[in-house]
């Protein structure tokens, strides 16, 4: 197997997006500003760099993303010691970077000696119409043409700007300036065989898969066998979500992503480094689960914590 450890090694192998891909389909009540704040807090105590926090998107589409501007002015600073740290927020349009950049400014005007809320931005496009139609309200070619603007003016701005195709099959992303795409499974129809015959598609067409990330809704329980089978591909950049959390309003059906307990284990178990304290991780699921009153679907979350609790006990 080509594991290519130099790449892999790196911290950003994983994208954790529970706090927002994995919060923003439930059903009210909101969960609570204080206990997203907290869930990023444990993920960053856990090693994970890239954290998915929220969306400026309407809020009455998608209410569990409501709280973004208020969510952001709380979190942990972005440290200037640590630049591997980050923050993405979807944004869909030059309306969702307007309400951003506004935030950042009154934020500043409040404490000049803070940075910035955040410092990425994630724009995303659907490979099919009616999902682009569904989710973006708009046809992908309104949703492409609309995005230059955007990512040009995020980048003049100092964020970093990923790009997520829903739906998957093209990547215009990378060439108007995302430095990376995150390739997305959104109803989890995908297989080992299928992810492999895209990779490979991908490859020949000369396009940089070490800037392609796998973004697999699980489904029906393809997400990690699908991963594992690209890892000797090159993948490397691996999107998935605390406690298997997540599903898109807008994808009927399609549950939760690839659980983060699952992809951590897996990856140590087959040597790969990704910077995460797996057991950290294990806590921060089950605490999250027990807190807003959902399943944790990690197995190893679950095995994980019942051994942990066996542990606690015997003390
Ligand atoms: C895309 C939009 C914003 C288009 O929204 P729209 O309704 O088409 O926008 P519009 O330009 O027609 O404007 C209508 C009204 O919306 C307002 N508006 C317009 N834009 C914004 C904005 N950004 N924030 C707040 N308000 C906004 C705008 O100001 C106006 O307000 P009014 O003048 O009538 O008072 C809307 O359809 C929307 O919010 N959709 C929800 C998208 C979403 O969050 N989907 C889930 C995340 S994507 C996902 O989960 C997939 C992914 C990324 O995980 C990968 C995978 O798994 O495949």
């Amino acid at each position: 197997m080509n594991r290519s450890m130099s790449t892999l090694a790196r911290s950003s192998l994983i994208v954790e997006v529970s706090a927002r891909d994995g919060l923003q389909n439930l059903k009210p009540p909101a969960v609570p500003t204080a206990v997203k704040k907290e869930l990023v807090e444990r993920l960053l105590d856990t090693g994970l760099k890239v954290i998915e926090v929220g969306s400026f998107v309407r809020p009455d589409r998608v209410p569990q993303m409501a709280d973004t501007p208020t969510l952001l002015p709380g979190l942990p600073s972005l440290r200037s010691e640590d630049p591997e740290v980050h923050y993405p927020v979807l944004v869909p349009n030059m309306r969702g970077l307007q309400s951003l950049l506004e935030l950042e400014a009154a934020s500043k005007a409040s404490d000049p000696n803070v940075g910035p809320l955040t410092n990425e931005i994630a724009v995303f496009v659907s490979a099919t119409e009616p999902f682009s139609k569904a989710n973006n309200n708009a046809s992908v070619d309104k949703v492409l043409s609309g995005l230059p603007a955007v990512i040009d003016k995020a980048l003049e701005r100092g964020y970093r700007v990923r790009g997520y195709v829903s739906c998957v099959m093209t990547d215009p992303l990378l060439d108007m300036g995302c430095y990376e795409v995150s390739l997305g499974d959104t109803t989890g129809e995908g297989n080992p065989e299928a992810w492999k015959t895209l990779w490979e598609a991908l490859l020949k067409e000369d396009i940089p898969t070490s800037r392609l990330a796998a973004h697999c809704h699980d489904t029906f329980s393809m997400a990690l066998p699908s991963i594992l089978a690209l890892l000797p591909l090159g993948l490397r950049i691996v999107d998935s979500s605390l406690a298997g959390l997540g599903g898109c309003p807008y994808s009927p059906g399609a549950t939760g992503n690839v659980a983060t307990e699952d992809v951590v284990y897996a990856l140590h178990k087959l040597g790969y480094n990704t910077g995460v304290d797996l057991e950290k991780l294990v806590k921060s699921g089950n605490w999250l689960t027990k807190t807003i009153g959902i399943s944790n679907e990690s197995k190893v979350g679950r095995a994980i914590g019942a051994r942990l609790a066996l542990k606690e006990k015997a003390k």
